[in-house]
């Protein structure tokens, strides 16, 4: 089994906790009654690099992370430093997220929310939604081709954008044969929790200029997104390095910089 089998096993069996709780009906009912979600692709689309910081205080592959014991000010600071949307786990057995973080964040910022989670049934999107996000996760290598096309409608209808993530060239392929409009190349291989920076540079070619391209994971420094902006990177996704930096605000503001340059 790999990783990620084990860490959707879980995410199953919380899902079902949940949903035992709060039937689908209510969630559903919670999903219309929330506030519309915020329109992501105008922002994305703009010239600058988009940064997506990330609130995560654990992994499966570095462990411990970071205490974080205020979200809501963490969501703040990246906020200030130009995040254009900002990204919380809402996992709890392998990431120490839950949906109570991403209710503290979407209460304490007006940027665009992503819920970061292993999204496999239909309940976890009418319940992202209740809680307010306008974004969600669709990991390729998670769903089939029917799933993949079903759940980015759903997203769509609920009026959410699906940040649609990728490892290899066939993934990229089913991404784009789908629809997607944005695109994220993960560094990380979820199999193996092997990180290779490189990835990104191998398939931005493959997504083409037609959606948004955001690189993932595994990127620390300027230098860093320096090269993938080079590379063709409309967006990266940032989480280590900035729940570890003393002054996420600044490394926020440091990283769109270095991407001016890269570009210029
Ligand atoms: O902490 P990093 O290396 O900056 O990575 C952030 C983000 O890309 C990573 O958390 C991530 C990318 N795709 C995921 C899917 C599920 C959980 C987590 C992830």
């Amino acid at each position: 089994m790999s990783v990620l089998d084990d860490i959707i096993s879980g995410v199953r069996l919380d899902l079902a906790e949940r949903a035992a709780r709060v039937p689908l009906s209510d969630v559903r009912r919670a999903a219309a009654d929330a506030a519309p979600a915020r329109p992501v692709m105008p922002a994305f689309r703009s010239d600058a690099l988009s940064v997506v910081a990330e609130v995560k205080r654990k992994s499966p592959s570095k462990g411990d992370l970071a205490e974080i014991p205020d979200p809501a000010a963490l969501a703040a600071a990246y906020a200030a430093g130009g995040a254009t949307a900002i990204s919380v786990l809402t996992e709890e057995r392998r990431f120490r997220g839950s949906l109570a973080d991403l209710d503290a964040v979407r209460a304490a910022v007006d940027v665009p929310v992503l819920r970061k989670d292993f999204m496999v049934d239909e309940y976890q999107f009418h319940e992202a939604r209740a809680h307010g996000a306008d974004l969600v996760l669709l990991i390729v290598a998670a769903l089939g081709d029917a799933q993949l096309s079903d759940f980015l409608a759903l997203t769509a209808e609920l009026g959410m954008t699906a940040l649609v993530e990728t490892h290899t060239a066939e993934e990229v392929d089913r991404a784009v044969a789908v629809g997607a409009e944005l695109i994220g190349v993960n560094n990380r291989n979820l199999k193996t929790l092997d990180v290779d920076l490189a990835t990104f540079g191998g398939l931005s070619e493959r997504i083409g200029p037609g959606a948004v391209r955001v690189a993932e994971s595994g990127i620390f420094t300027a230098a860093d997104v320096a090269t993938v902006a080079a590379q063709g990177a409309d967006a990266i996704l940032v989480g280590e390095a900035l729940v570890r930096h003393g002054d996420p605000t600044a490394a926020i503001a440091g990283f769109i910089a270095a991407a001016e340059r890269a570009r210029a």
